[in-house]
């Protein structure tokens, strides 16, 4: 099977068994429309104009796709990266506690529910009006605040512990950490955004923003056979991500059924950076020198030391100038398991771009997001190595920085949380 973010790009070729469903499959590409021309996938404006007529035009299988829910795990972890993104923390209101969050999340996850059937009001916002599910999925986590909160401490999982400050972390606490945390992600911006909406509409006096942050992806389809994705740097990212097919995988990234606490069972950690790129700088580099950061070719993807991208590297060989081919600081050298104690992580980020920072230069890099058992034996423990001495360090700058607890899927029945709030 390929990695998620492989994936991620080729929605429209994922069978069922590997976690999407399709609701329903009103048109694909090469349809015959109404007026007698064949649509493209996405049925283009000029298309449209040519064959309008009163007969109902088909849904893409990009707007038709419906995310698998009801399993063991929230949707929004497993899925191939989204084309466009939504990351919310919410902070209880002063004298909201456990009755008000748990009736929130109850709103909450029906909502969510709802919005992931496809079905979308056509009440004040009615922004997703025309469209399908669009891959929507919907992730709600709880952070370290959110128990002292709700008077709920006994039940705080260890693993939500405060992680270490690194050495360099240039974070903005205002834009770190909240006691909830929404994740967003569809393949259509105009349904993740309605989704945004609802959710904050549903937060009524219970909860207040805290911080929001915006992202996307490549859009299925975009290219011409599924890739691994590519982030701002240009480079291929997401390769060596745990695959579901690997026998420690869920090990790795879920808490077991016999896990502690007990309401996490299924559930996983994720840690979520704003990491800033510094790409006036990244880009006066030769693509070189860019590749020996990485210690991968930016064009495929595979390791400097050859092949394909999914060659194992050679870490050991020495080139005919007597150094090691793959630098020793090479980032993608030191962030690998086998360097650090078979820490590993599922990443799952998007893109960001917030414009120009008022120091000329783009606000934009990477929503860091990966997902473990546990974020000591995960993040942190890759992190400390890297921010030892990661060749990337120079090119990057760590903004802001959330830890949250993301429980299982909900039983038939039953809100996001259930088993902590009631
Ligand atoms: C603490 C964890 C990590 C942070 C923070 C991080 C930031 C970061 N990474 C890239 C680009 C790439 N990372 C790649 C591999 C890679 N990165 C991490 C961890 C963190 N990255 C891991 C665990 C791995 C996999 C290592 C392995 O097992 O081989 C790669 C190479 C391709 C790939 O495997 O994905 C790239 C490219 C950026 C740009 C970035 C911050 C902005
Ligand atoms: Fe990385």
């Amino acid at each position: 099977m390929q990695d998620t973010n492989q994936l991620a790009e080729g929605a429209p070729e994922v069978s069922e068994s590997e976690g999407i469903s399709r609701r329903r499959l009103l048109g694909t590409a090469g349809a015959v429309g109404a007026g007698g021309l064949v649509l493209g996938a996405a049925g283009g404006a000029a298309g449209y104009a040519a064959t309008a007529s009163d007969a109902p035009a088909a849904l893409s299988t990009l707007g038709s796709t419906e995310a698998v829910r009801g399993g063991e795990h929230q949707p929004g972890i497993l899925e191939p990266l989204h084309a466009r993104g939504h990351l919310i923390a919410f902070d209880l209101a002063p004298g909201a506690g456990r009755k008000e969050a748990a009736a929130l999340l109850r709103r909450w996850s029906a909502t969510a529910e709802r919005l992931m059937r496809g079905e979308v009001s056509d009440g004040a916002t009615a922004i997703a009006l025309d469209a399908g599910p669009s891959s929507l999925t919907v992730t709600f986590g709880f952070g370290h605040s959110f128990f002292s909160r709700t008077g709920l401490e006994k039940q705080r999982p260890g693993a939500l512990d405060p992680l270490p400050p690194f050495s360099s972390d240039q974070l903005d606490r205002k834009r770190s950490e909240g006691d909830l945390w929404i994740q967003i992600g569809a393949d259509d911006a105009l349904v993740a955004f309605n989704a945004l909406r609802a959710l904050q509409n549903d937060a009524g006096s219970a909860a207040r923003v805290r911080w929001q942050m915006n992202g996307f992806n490549r859009s299925p389809g975009a290219t011409a056979h599924p890739m691994t994705a590519r982030n701002l740097m240009g480079q291929v990212d997401g390769t060596n991500n745990p695959k579901p097919s690997e026998s420690d995988f869920d090990r790795r990234i879920f808490v077991p059924s016999s896990g502690d606490p007990a309401w996490m069972a299924g559930g996983s950690y994720a840690v979520v950076r704003r990491i800033r790129m510094l790409l006036d700088d990244w880009e006066k580099l030769s693509v070189d020198a860019q590749e020996k950061v990485i210690g991968r070719r930016k064009a495929d993807g595979a390791p400097l030391t050859g092949g394909t991208e999914t060659t194992e590297p050679e870490l050991d060989k020495v080139g005919a100038d007597g150094k090691v081919v793959i630098p020793a600081d090479a980032h993608a050298r030191i962030s690998r398991p086998d360097q650090n104690g078979g820490a590993a992580m599922l990443r799952r980020p998007f893109s960001y771009h917030d414009g120009i920072a008022a120091d000329g230069t783009p606000d934009a890099g990477l929503l860091f997001i990966c997902w473990q058992a546990d974020p000591l034996r995960g993040f942190t423990a890759v992190q400390r190595k890297l921010d030892r001495g990661d060749a990337l360090s120079s090119f990057i700058r760590h903004e802001s920085s959330g830890l949250f607890a993301v429980p299982g899927g909900p039983g038939k029945g039953e809100y996001v949380g259930q088993r902590l709030l009631d």
